[in-house]
């Protein structure tokens, strides 16, 4: 197999489809970077004393793990100093975090969820990092947390890196879905899909079900329809797979299709769902669309909604474009 590194990647799809300038470029070689480095701490766990409970909150009233905090700092520190930014938001952050004395002012701004799947990191299960990249404002303003606001559909480029059995780094800057696995011996990212698809159809889905009594009636119909299986109104058989970290449920379904829901509920009605808009939904709504795939709020489409706040949460329904649809559909029932 001819080894192609991200570099090479990141150059020759500049070259092909004048999506990529050097500044973008640079900024996904230091968002990957950092990356490699949180894998290595993911890696050491007990014995680089990363695992645990840091005993604080952040912004969302979530008691944060040790990872959670460190991977923060890695992906901060890195793109401070090489990452060709204007400013960064992190879900871990109560507001965004500007680069000190820039010059040339960066062109882009960065989003991410440091540390995805936080509940998975004790259990050595697979947890990953979200990014989002974004273009600042035109012009030498300060960039504030109003120019964080875009709809999805702005994201120049998004992606993840999984730290599992292999580290990966999947990433859309518009023009598909590749995957480049980290070659350890190397230190580098080495191509090895292209153009990840996801079939229409599926018979493989993810919820979290310890939360049906709390859901919504077009929720509880789609699902009572899937666990009908064949003697039900779909005819066929349904898997379930829930993995408790979306970046690990997203990669299953980048690679052999499902739906994955997070859907708002009963339980806290003023809340729009438990995932947050901009680190999470927009980077992985960009990935499931140029795969191919649908993803909703189960009304509209994620990457159409307009952010009010940085922090903001929201339902989800991504993956295999005609179950997504269907529960869509239901959703929009009168
Ligand atoms: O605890 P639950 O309900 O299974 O929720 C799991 C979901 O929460 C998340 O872990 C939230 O992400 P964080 O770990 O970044 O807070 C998702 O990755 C995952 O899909
Ligand atoms: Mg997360
Ligand atoms: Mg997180």
């Amino acid at each position: 197999m001819k080894r192609i590194s991200l570099t090479q990647y990141l150059v020759e799809e500049q070259r092909l489809n004048n999506n990529i300038p050097a500044e973008l470029r640079l900024l996904i070689e230091v968002v990957a970077r950092a990356c490699k480095t949180i894998s290595h701490a993911v890696g050491k766990g007990a014995l680089g004393e990363v695992l645990g409970s840091a005993e604080t909150e952040n912004i969302q009233g979530e008691v944060q793990k040790k990872l959670d905090i460190l991977s923060n700092e890695i992906l901060l520190e890195a793109n401070e100093w090489g990452g060709h930014l204007a400013a960064m938001a992190s879900e871990e952050m109560e507001s965004i975090h500007l680069i000190p004395n820039r010059y040339p002012k960066g062109e882009y701004m960065l989003l991410f969820d440091p540390l995805d799947g936080s509940s998975n990191i004790d259990v050595n299960v697979t947890i990953g990092t979200i990014f989002s990249v974004i273009k600042a404002p035109e012009g030498m303003a300060t960039p504030t947390e109003q120019d964080f606001l875009q709809a999805g559909s702005k994201q120049v480029a998004a992606g993840y890196a999984i730290y599992g059995p292999q580290t990966m780094f999947v990433l859309t800057t518009g023009q598909g879905v590749n995957c480049f696995t980290l070659d350890r011996e190397m230190g580098s990212w080495v191509l090895t899909q292209r153009n990840m698809t996801i079939p229409e159809d599926t018979q493989e889905y993810a919820i979290n079900a310890s939360n049906s009594r709390h859901w919504y009636p077009p929720v509880t119909r789609y699902i009572d329809e899937l666990l009908a299986g064949t003697t039900g109104p779909r005819g066929k058989n349904f898997n379930m797979r829930w993995i408790a970290a979306m970046v690990t449920d997203v990669h299953r379904i980048l690679n052999r299709g499902g739906i994955f829901m997070y859907p708002a509920d009963a339980r806290e009605p003023d809340k729009a769902g438990k995932l947050r808009l901009m680190y999470e939904a927009n980077p992985m709504s960009m990935l499931i669309e140029q795969a191919g795939g649908a993803s909703t709020n189960g009304k509209q489409r994620i990457l159409d909604i307009q952010p009010e706040k940085l922090h903001q949460r929201v339902a989800v329904f991504l993956g295999s474009k005609n179950e997504v649809e269907r529960v869509t559909s239901y959703h929009l029932e009168k």
